[in-house]
C-alpha cells in the first residue's frame, strides 16, 4: 500500500515555506540579507568618520568610494561567476562565503583598533572582497535554489528572494539608526570601540553571517549541478545587453521609451538620497541615526509604493499614474534637498520611496497589460536592468557631485544661507527628474488607450470613486482610420493585421491592432467562455449577447479613444463576424442581431471591411491545435458562415474589399496595402514604400 506524501513533503507544497530545507535556506538568506545592508550603511558611516577632519570633497568621495565597491560587482560581475560557481561545491561554497564576509566585516573595527592608520584603506579592501566572495556565494546559492524546490514553486521561490534581498534593507537601516541613536551608551558600556554604532554593527555582522552559514552546512544541497537542474530564475541576466536589446525589441517603441525614462528619473531620484544620506543628515545635525532613518524611509517607503501601487485609484489610466508619480518624485526630491530639518526631510524620503515605488509597480502593470506576449519577457529584462543600473550610477555619482559641488555659505542681504553639496546634489536631481518625468509622461500617454477625457478630471473622478464615460458628441466624430480584417477560420487575418500593422507603423502612423473577442479585460473572460468547448449549452441568443458584449466593451475602452487620438486601429473581426456567425450560421435574424450590435458598438462602421475569403475544410486545415467551441461547429454551419460573409460584402461593395485567400499571404498584404493606401487621409506614396522615415499626419477633416 503506498502512503501519501507527507505535508512537508516538496512536491505536495503549495507554499515554497512549507519545504523545510527551503525554508531554512531563507532563514539564511534573511540574515546575510540583513547583514549585507548592515554592512553597507555601517562601512558608509565608517567612511565619513575616518575622514572627519578631511575636506568635504575627500569625505564624499571615500562614502562615493563605499558605495561603488558595495553595489558595482554585484550588479556588473554576477552573471559572469556563474560558470565558475557551477564547478564548486554549492553548499560548502555558501558556508565559506557567509564565514568569510562575517570575518571580513568584523575585520574593519578591529584594524582601526590595532592600526588607526591603516584603517580606512582596509575597509575598502575588505569591502571589495568581502563583494567578490558574494558574487560567488549569490551564484552558489542560486543554483542551490532548484534543488530544494519544485520546478512549479520556483517563481514563488524567486519573488520570496527578490522581497528577502531588498525587503531586509529598511530593517537593516533601522536596526542601524536604533543602535546610532544609543551610541553614547555603547561607547560607555565599551569604551574600547572607537566608533561605537558602525563598530557595534558591524560585529553584529558578523554574527549574522555565522549563524546563517550554520544553517546552511546543515542543508540537504547537493555538491554540483546535475544536467536536470533547472536553472533558478533568480541567476541575472546580462544585465547590459538586456538593457539595450530590451530598448530594441519592443512593438510600442514610444512607449517603452517613455516608461525607461520615467523609472530612471525615479531610481536616480532614489540613489542620490542614498549616496548624499549620511553627510547630507549630518549637515541637519541627525549623524548615523539620521542616515538610517533617510535609509529605511526611502528603501522601506518604496516597497511599500511597489505594494500599493496596483491597488490604488483602480479608475485611474495607469499609464497617467505612472507619468504622476514619477514627476511627483522628482519634486518631492526637490523639497527633499531644500529643507533644513531632518524630520521634515525624513518625511518627504519617505513619501518619494512610496510614490518611487508606485512608478515601478505601475510600470510593471503597463508593460504587463500592453506588451505583446512576446516581447514581454524582454521588456522586463530592459526595465529591470536599466532600475539597477542607474540606482548604481547614481548613488555612487551623487556623492561624487556633492563633493565637487562643496559646502558654502551663501550670503544673502544680512544672513548667511548654509549650501551643503548634498542638498544641492538633492535639488539638482529633483528638478532634473522633473523635467525627464514630463518628458516620460508625454511619451507613455500619447496613445493611451484607458485614458478619460483630461487628465485632472480623470484623477478627480478616480478619487471620488467614480468612472468617467466619455459621450459620443455629434461634433466629436473619431479622426482616425478603422479597418476590420473578415473571414472564416485560417482564412489569415491575424498574418495580415500583423503584417498591415509594421507596414503602417514603418509610414509613421500610430497603430492599434486588436481583435474580438478578447481585447479588454472583460473581452478575454467572455473568449474564454465563448470558446470553452465544454460550454456547449450556450444557446445562440446568449451567444449573440456574450458576442455583443464584448463588442460594446471593446468599442468604448479601446477603438473609439484610439480612433478620436487619430490612430488607425485594425481589429482582428467585428461585428460581421456576429452577422455571419450568429446570423447566417446560427440561422436566426440578421435584422435582430444588426440591431443588437450597432446599439453595442454605438454605430461604429468600420471604413473598410477587409474579407478573406476560404473554403472552410481549407482554412480549418491550416489551423493547429485542439478546435475550439465554434471551430468544431458542423461543415454545414461553416459553410453558412462563408456565404453569409460574401452576402454582407455583396450589399455595401464600396466598404469591402473581398480576397481569395488561397493567394500566397505576400500577395494577399500588397493587395490590402494598395487598397489602405487610398483611404488614408494623407495617402503614403508608393514609392515611400522603403522610407521608413516619413510620419504623415492623418488629420482632421
Ligand atoms: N495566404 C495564406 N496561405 C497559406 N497559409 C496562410 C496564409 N495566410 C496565413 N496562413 C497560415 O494559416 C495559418 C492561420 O493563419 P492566421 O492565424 O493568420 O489565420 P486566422 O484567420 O487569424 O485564424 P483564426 O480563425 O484562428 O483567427 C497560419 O499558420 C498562417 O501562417
Ligand atoms: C467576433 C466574433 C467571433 N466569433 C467566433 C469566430 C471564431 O470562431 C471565434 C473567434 O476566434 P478567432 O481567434 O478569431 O478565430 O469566435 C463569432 O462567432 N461571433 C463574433 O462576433
Amino acid at each position: 500500500m503506498s502512503r501519501p506524501a507527507s505535508p512537508g513533503a516538496p512536491s505536495e507544497a503549495h507554499n515554497v515555506l512549507a519545504i523545510t530545507p527551503f525554508r531554512r535556506l531563507w532563514i539564511s538568506l534573511v540574515l546575510s540579507g540583513l547583514g549585507d545592508w548592515l554592512s553597507l550603511l555601517a562601512l558608509v558611516s565608517l567612511a565619513a568618520i575616518f575622514t572627519a577632519d578631511a575636506p568635504v570633497l575627500v569625505r564624499y568621495l571615500a562614502i562615493g568610494g563605499v558605495l561603488a565597491v558595495k553595489l558595482a560587482p554585484s550588479v556588473l560581475f554576477s552573471p559572469l561567476v556563474g560558470a565558475l560557481t557551477d564547478r564548486l561545491d554549492r553548499r560548502w561554497t555558501m558556508v565559506a562565503g557567509d564565514v568569510l564576509r562575517g570575518l571580513l566585516y568584523v575585520s574593519v573595527p578591529v584594524v582601526g583598533l590595532l592600526a588607526p592608520g591603516f584603517a580606512l584603506p582596509w575597509l575598502f579592501i575588505a569591502a571589495l572582497l568581502a563583494e567578490i566572495v558574494e558574487l560567488l556565494w549569490t551564484g552558489a546559492k542560486d543554483s542551490a535554489v532548484p534543488n530544494l524546490v519544485p520546478r512549479k514553486l520556483l517563481g514563488q521561490a524567486d519573488r520570496l528572494g527578490l522581497f528577502t534581498a531588498y525587503g531586509t534593507a529598511p530593517i537593516a537601516a533601522l536596526l542601524f539608526a536604533g543602535l546610532a541613536s544609543i551610541s553614547n551608551v555603547l561607547g560607555v558600556l565599551v569604551p574600547s570601540l572607537a566608533s561605537p554604532e558602525a563598530d557595534i554593527a558591524l560585529y553584529l555582522n558578523g554574527l549574522l553571517f555565522f549563524v546563517a552559514a550554520g544553517i546552511v552546512a546543515g542543508l540537504p544541497i547537493p555538491a554540483h549541478r546535475s544536467a536536470k537542474d533547472t536553472q533558478s530564475p533568480t541567476r541575472d541576466a546580462r544585465i547590459l545587453p538586456a538593457v539595450f536589446q530590451g530598448l530594441r525589441g519592443s512593438g510600442d517603441p514610444v512607449l517603452l521609451r517613455g516608461l525607461s525614462v520615467g523609472l530612471i528619473a525615479t531610481v536616480v531620484a532614489v540613489g542620490a538620497v542614498i549616496g548624499v544620506g549620511r553627510l547630507h543628515a549630518e549637515g541637519l545635525g541627525a549623524g548615523n541615526a539620521g542616515f538610517g532613518v533617510l535609509f529605511a524611509a526611502v528603501l522601506g517607503g518604496m516597497g511599500l509604493g511597489a505594494i500599493a501601487g496596483p491597488r490604488v485609484l483602480k479608475l485611474f489610466s495607469r499609464r497617467r499614474l505612472f507619468g504622476l508619480t514619477a514627476v511627483l518624485a522628482g519634486v518631492v526630491l526637490l523639497f527633499t534637498g531644500a529643507v533644513g530639518d531632518m524630520v521634515l526631510a525624513a518625511v518627504l524620503a519617505l513619501v518619494l520611496g512610496v510614490v518611487a515605488g508606485m512608478a515601478w509597480a505601475t510600470a510593471l502593470t503597463v508593460v504587463t497589460r500592453e506588451i505583446e506576449d512576446e516581447h514581454r519577457a524582454a521588456v522586463h529584462a530592459h526595465l529591470n536592468g536599466a532600475a539597477r543600473l542607474t540606482l548604481v550610477l547614481s548613488t555612487v555619482l551623487a556623492p561624487v557631485a556633492a563633493g565637487f559641488i562643496g559646502d558654502r555659505a551663501l550670503p544673502i542681504g544680512p544672513l548667511t544661507y548654509d549650501l551643503r553639496g548634498g542638498a544641492v546634489v538633492l535639488m539638482a536631481v529633483g528638478l532634473l527628474g522633473v523635467v525627464a518625468a514630463v518628458v516620460a509622461h508625454h511619451r507613455v500617454n500619447r496613445n493611451d488607450p484607458e485614458a478619460g477625457p483630461g487628465l485632472l478630471p480623470e484623477l478627480f473622478a478616480a478619487l471620488r470613486g467614480v468612472e468617467i464615460t466619455e459621450p459620443v458628441a455629434e461634433d466629436d466624430k473619431p479622426s482616425g482610420a478603422f479597418i476590420v480584417i473578415e473571414g472564416g477560420e485560417g482564412a489569415g487575418k491575424s498574418t495580415q493585421v500583423r503584417e498591415l500593422t509594421v507596414w503602417l507603423r514603418d509610414q509613421g502612423f500610430e497603430v492599434v491592432s486588436t481583435r474580438q473577442p478578447g481585447a479588454t479585460k472583460l473581452g478575454m473572460r467572455l473568449r474564454g467562455l465563448l470558446l470553452d468547448r465544454e460550454n456547449s449549452h450556450i444557446t445562440p441568443r446568449a451567444e449573440v449577447l456574450l458576442y455583443a458584449a464584448d463588442k460594446a466593451d471593446h468599442v468604448q475602452q479601446e477603438i473609439l479613444p484610439a480612433l478620436r487620438r487619430g490612430a488607425v486601429v485594425i481589429s482582428d473581426r467585428y461585428t460581421d463576424s456576429l452577422l455571419a456567425y450568429q446570423g447566417a450560421g446560427r440561422d436566426l435574424a440578421v435584422s435582430d442581431i444588426r440591431d443588437i450590435s450597432t446599439w453595442a458598438v454605438q454605430d461604429l462602421v468600420p471604413d473598410l471591411t477587409v474579407l478573406l475569403d476560404v473554403r472552410p475544410e481549407e482554412g480549418l486545415s491550416r489551423l493547429s491545435g485542439p478546435a475550439d467551441r465554434i471551430e468544431s461547429e458542423s461543415a454545414e454551419f461553416h459553410d453558412r458562415v462563408r456565404k453569409g460573409f460574401l452576402d454582407l460584402a455583396r450589399a455595401d461593395p464600396d466598404r469591402y474589399l473581398v480576397l481569395d485567400a488561397r493567394e500566397p499571404r505576400e500577395r494577399v498584404t500588397r493587395e490590402i496595402q494598395k487598397r489602405v493606401r487610398a483611404l488614408l487621409p494623407d495617402p503614403v506614396p508608393s514609392a515611400s514604400e522603403a522610407v521608413t522615415g516619413m510620419i504623415p499626419v492623418i488629420k482632421n477633416d
